[in-house]
Parts: structure tokens; sequence; C-alpha cells
């Protein structure tokens, strides 16, 4: 029993820790906010507006994107009020690629390009049309496409050494499906795999990709959904938190600073984060460790996780057949 003690709390780590500091890539890296120019689309609302907020007030040069004209100005308004910097405003659409173009090119090189647009709404694929799964993929996957095409060239060219950043809002629903995202999480995990290659092209050139996971956030786009939320949407994504947009911001910046490949919000998604950690890379050896420690109980959570959704599905069913 000691012995067995002693090899699991000891033996190993003294093993595995050493091995996993040299082996994790990318290398560790840390990268400056102050007097960067901090580009983020969707920054008029929300999670976006937040995202705005914060990088002004830590000292960056802020460019927000999104389409309506009206809410850029209202929360560039509202931006200078709080912190007294003037952030510019570009009104395009991110599924329109020339006029994304027109938008960066005007906004000048980005240091970090924070992705943050999104549409969602939560509906039962039999219920949706095939227009809204079209629309749901072309902005939060194409977009990011269209936002990182129009926007490398001048990020790969830009005249200072110091790191720089795209970071992608994806979701928890990115990390596993659920019911009624099915058009959503297929936008949100296309966004992995979008990561994932992009970080093996870009870290020649000292960028570094992240993507962050939020769960349910306040935000007017989160009302919205709630209005016409499909129930068993409800009972299963309340199995991780509610966060307002401010805390969701500065988590963001937290792991954007750091290059963090995988960015969580809350305790839930830490756990989803290693649960799903796969073939994601790593800069840091500690959390390396935690992943390789906890992979088989977390299979059993997450199995406890299914056992308890496929549940709840098939008592909604035999309460709706009564
Ligand atoms: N709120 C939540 O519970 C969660 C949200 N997320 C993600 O966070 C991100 C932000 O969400 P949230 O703040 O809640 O959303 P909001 O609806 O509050 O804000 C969305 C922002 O995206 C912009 N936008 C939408 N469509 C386009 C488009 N086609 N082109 C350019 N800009 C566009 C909107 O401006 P306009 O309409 O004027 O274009 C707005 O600025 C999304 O990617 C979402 O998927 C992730 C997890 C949880
Ligand atoms: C093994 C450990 C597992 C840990 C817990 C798993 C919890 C999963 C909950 C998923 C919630 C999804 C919220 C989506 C929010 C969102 O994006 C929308 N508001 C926008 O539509």
């Amino acid at each position: 029993m000691a012995d067995a003690f002693f090899s699991f709390f000891v033996l190993l780590p003294l093993i595995l820790l050493p091995i996993l500091y040299f082996i994790v890539r990318p290398r560790p890296v840390k990268i400056p906010i102050v007097n960067r120019h901090v580009f983020i689309t969707g920054g008029s609302s929300g999670i976006g507006l937040a995202l705005a907020h914060r990088a002004a007030a830590d000292g960056a040069r802020v460019s927000i994107m999104a389409r309506s004209l009206t809410k850029l100005e209202e929360a560039k308004s509202s931006i200078n009020h709080a912190t007294g910097i003037e952030v510019a405003v570009f009104a395009a659409d991110v599924r329109d690629y020339d006029a994304v173009k027109k938008a960066v090119d005007e906004a000048g090189p980005i240091d970090v390009l924070l992705l943050n647009h999104g549409v969602f709404s939560a509906l039962e694929l039999e219920k949706m049309e095939l227009s809204e799964v079209k629309s749901t993929l072309d902005i939060n996957l194409m977009g990011c496409f269209n936002m990182i095409k129009a926007a490398l060239p001048a990020m790969k060219n830009r005249k200072n050494v110091l790191p720089a950043s795209i970071a992608i809002v994806s979701s928890q629903a990115g990390q596993v499906g659920i019911y009624g995202y099915v058009a959503y999480s297929a936008s949100k995990f296309g966004l992995r795999g979008l990561a994932e290659a992009l970080q093996q092209e870009v870290i020649g050139d000292n960028i570094h990709v992240s993507l962050i996971f939020p769960p349910d956030t306040d935000t007017p786009g989160l009302v919205e959904e709630n209005k016409k939320k499909p129930e068993l949407t409800k009972i299963i994504a309340s199995s991780s938190g509610f966060m307002k947009a401010d805390e969701v911001a500065q988590k963001a910046f937290d792991g954007i600073r750091h290059g963090s490949f995988f960015i969580s919000c809350n305790m839930e998604g830490i756990a989803l984060s290693l649960a799903t950690s796969g073939l994601s890379p790593q800069r840091s050896f500690l959390m390396a460790f935690v992943e390789v420690i906890t992979a088989g109980i977390l299979r059993i959570a997450a199995l406890c996780f299914q056992w308890n959704w496929y549940g709840s599905i098939e008592k909604w069913h035999k309460q709706r057949n009564c």
C-alpha cells in the first residue's frame, strides 16, 4: 500500500514532469497587450463588447467590427466613457470577404485578432430551416476564415518582433455536442480543426492561436436565444455554470497573454478541456501533467454526464408520450 502510494505520488511525478517539461510544444510564450493593436469582431455587444472594454482598460489600441454601425457607435462611446480611449469602428459582415478585407486594411496591422462574432439559436434540426444551418456555418465558421485570410498577410509582416495572437471564441458546445445545437456545435467544432491546423502554419511567424470556450454567458444574444430554447437544451446546458461577459473577457485575456491553446472560463470548462484535450497543443508542462494523470477518471466522469443526459432525454420522451 505504502509502495503504491510512493509510486503514484512521488515516483510518477518525478519521472513524468521532467519529460513533459522537455517535450511540450509549442514552447511557452508571453504575449503583451499594452500598446498592441487588438481587433475584435462582434465587438459591439455581449462578450465582444466586454473584450473591447478589457483591451482598452489594459492599454491596447482597439478596433471593433460588426454589422450595425449604430451598435458600434454606442459601444465606442461606452468604452470612451469608461476608459477615455477612442476605439476605431468598422461596419462589415464577416460573410463578405471584400468588406472584411477593406476594414482590416483600413485598421492597419493587427497584433491580437480576436474572432468573437457569432450567431446562435437552439433548435432541433428537424425544426430548423437549412438556410439557418447554412447561415450559422457561414457566419461562425466561414466568417473566421474570411477574417484570418484578410488579416494574416499584414500580421506576418508586422514590424515589431513581439509575439502576435489569433484568438477565436468557440463555446463549451464546441467541445461537446448538445441537444438543440446541431448547427451551432458543428460550426464551433469546425473552429477547433481550423485552430489546430492554423497553429502549425503560423508558429514560424511567432503567431499563437487560442480557442476560448465560454459556458452560457449573460449577453443580449443569450437573452434572445433563451426566448425559444428547447427544454432539453436548457437541462443539458445547465450542467455547466453561467457567467458574466466581463468575467469571460478577463479569462480570455489571461489565456491570450499566456498563448494558451485552450482557454477555459469556469471549473466545468477546465474539466471539459482536460477531457477533450486529445491531440491539441499544450505549452504548459504542468497542465500536460494534469491531463495525463486525470485522463482515466475524466473519461468515467464524461460517461456519467452522458448517462445523466440520456436519462433526461428518455424522461422527457416518456412525459411527452403520456
Ligand atoms: N452568450 C453565450 O452564452 C455564449 C456565447 N458564445 C460565443 O460568444 C460569441 C459572442 O456571443 P454573444 O456576446 O453572446 O453574442 P451577441 O449576440 O450579444 O453579440 C454578437 C456580436 O457579433 C456580431 N455579429 C453577428 N453576426 C455578425 C456578422 N455576420 N458579421 C459581423 N458581426 C456579426 C454582432 O453585431 P451585429 O449583429 O451588429 O453584426 C454582435 O456584435 C459568439 O461567437 C458566441 O457563439 C460562446 C459561449 C456562450
Ligand atoms: C468530463 C467533465 C464534463 C464537464 C461538464 C460538461 C458540461 C457541458 C455543458 C455544456 C454547456 C454548453 C453551453 C453552450 C453555451 C453557448 O454557446 C450558448 N449560450 C450559445 O448558444
